[in-house]
């Protein structure tokens, strides 16, 4: 890593609280059962979206409403088509009404997007097209993707155990700027006549200024890229007026590569928009599987959009064998980050932890001695232990 500099993340307000989830996931404690009435109301637009996305939505939300009748919390949720499922039913992966309803939400939770059927459509009649429109309609900048190794999964990591055990990360990715917004792009032809496909990766200083949030490691690639350059002076500068967080930069390429060979040594990496989605990618399978991964997208202020970091799995979908934990996990990431309901949020993450405990496993992280489950039993499973007054311990 290249010479650290001091960020003091105490003078600045962030809007969420950065610390990785993984902390406030070992606090086991003895959870009150009562059930009281329901003082606070919220509004959650969910967004089932394709593929697996229904499978783990429907999981997710019986987690909410069961969380929320013990916390005295009611949920009024509603359900809007995005994605291919907008696409048969309007013609447009993103209806107006659906990103309206979001808006007037007080978070959104998503499924995935996606799927075969769609993939040769034009650019603006994709799935991904209206995901990428709902981020930016709702401005949510700041993509939080935490990555822990749970001591119940090191087993299913892809690697060593000694090399995966105690990973406790988080990468911060930007969202609504980079190379996936980015002016000019499209396709062309060359001088020679060959077809071309090009994209502008771009970012101004008012985007790069928002990454001050992490404590960090920030990952670019300015020894090519001039957005990587603007990006690491913007937060090299910001970087000294904050002394008492450390900042350190990495190459692109080497994060890959540490990510594998020495996971332990970050603590919250903070990057663009397309080195986020892969580096974050990379990083659950150090914690055993992508269905393990929640997400939480947040702007200055509006509703934050909650959704596990991994696709639609057209090849799993409808089989009942996706894991909801990614989705659960976003669910108590809206409860945390989207509503302040940090209570609520712990009971959903220790019902996960004590689910697992109890020896449930979907196949994506099963190994031998343990249970494998479909996605409806993993629910099951995991609302019976928010219901356990007393969860295991880890
Ligand atoms: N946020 C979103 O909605 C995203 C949507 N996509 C879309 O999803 C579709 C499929 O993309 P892929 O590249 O295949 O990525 P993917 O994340 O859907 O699947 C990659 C692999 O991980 C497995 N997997 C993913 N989630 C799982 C879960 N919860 N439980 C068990 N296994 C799981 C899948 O079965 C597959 O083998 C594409 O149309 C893509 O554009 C991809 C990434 C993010
Ligand atoms: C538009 C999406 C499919 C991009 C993506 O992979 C993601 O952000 O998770």
């Amino acid at each position: 890593m290249a010479a650290s500099v001091q960020l003091n993340l105490r003078s600045f307000k962030a809007p969420f609280n950065l610390k990785p989830i993984a902390k406030q996931f070992s606090r086991p404690g003895r959870i009150r059962c009562a059930a009281t009435t329901p003082t606070k109301r919220y509004s959650i637009t969910l967004l089932p979206g394709d593929g697996i996305g229904p499978e783990v939505i429907t999981v997710a939300k019986n987690v909410l409403k069961l969380v929320g009748s013990l916390e005295g919390i009611e949920f009024s949720f509603q359900e809007m088509p995005m994605g291919g499922a907008a696409l048969d039913l309007t013609g447009v992966p993103l209806p107006e009404e659906t990103l309206s309803a979001a808006q007037r939400a007080d978070a959104v939770l998503l499924g995935a997007i996606g799927g075969y059927k769609w993939d040769k459509n034009e650019k603006h009649l994709k799935p991904e097209t209206g995901l990428l429109q709902l981020r930016e309609g709702l401005k949510v900048f700041a993509n939080l993707r935490p990555a822990t190794v749970l001591p119940q999964l090191v087993d299913s990591s892809t690697l060593k155990k000694d090399v995966a055990e105690g990973v406790d990360l988080i990468v911060v990715r930007e969202l609504t700027g980079g190379i996936y917004f980015g002016k000019p792009r499209g396709f062309g032809t060359n001088e020679k006549g060959e077809d071309i496909g090009f994209n502008t990766e771009v970012y101004s200083t008012h985007e790069i200024a928002r990454k001050r949030r992490g404590q960090l490691c920030s990952v670019d690639k300015a020894n090519v890229l001039e957005a990587s350059m603007l990006w690491r002076k913007r937060v090299t500068a910001i970087a000294s007026e904050y002394p008492d967080v450390e900042l350190s930069h990495m190459y692109v390429d080497n994060a890959a590569m540490q990510l594998v060979r020495y996971p332990k040594q970050f603590d919250t990496i903070v990057t663009n928009n397309i080195f986020g989605d892969i580096l974050s990618d990379e990083a659950s399978m150090i914690t055993g599987s992508i269905g393990m991964l929640p997400s939480a997208s947040l702007g200055e202020s509006g509703p934050g959009l909650f959704e596990p970091i991994h696709g639609s799995a057209p090849d799993i979908a409808g089989q009942d064998k996706a894991n909801p934990l990614a989705t659960i996990l976003s669910a108590a990431m809206l409860l945390k980050y989207g509503l302040g309901e940090a209570n609520a949020a712990n009971r959903i993450e220790n019902a996960v932890l004590d689910t697992l405990n109890r020896g449930f496993r979907t196949g994506d992280i099963y190994s031998t001695g343990n249970k494998l489950v479909g996605c409806k039993e993993m629910g099951e499973e995991v609302l019976k232990s928010v219901d356990s007054p007393v969860p295991t311990a880890i």
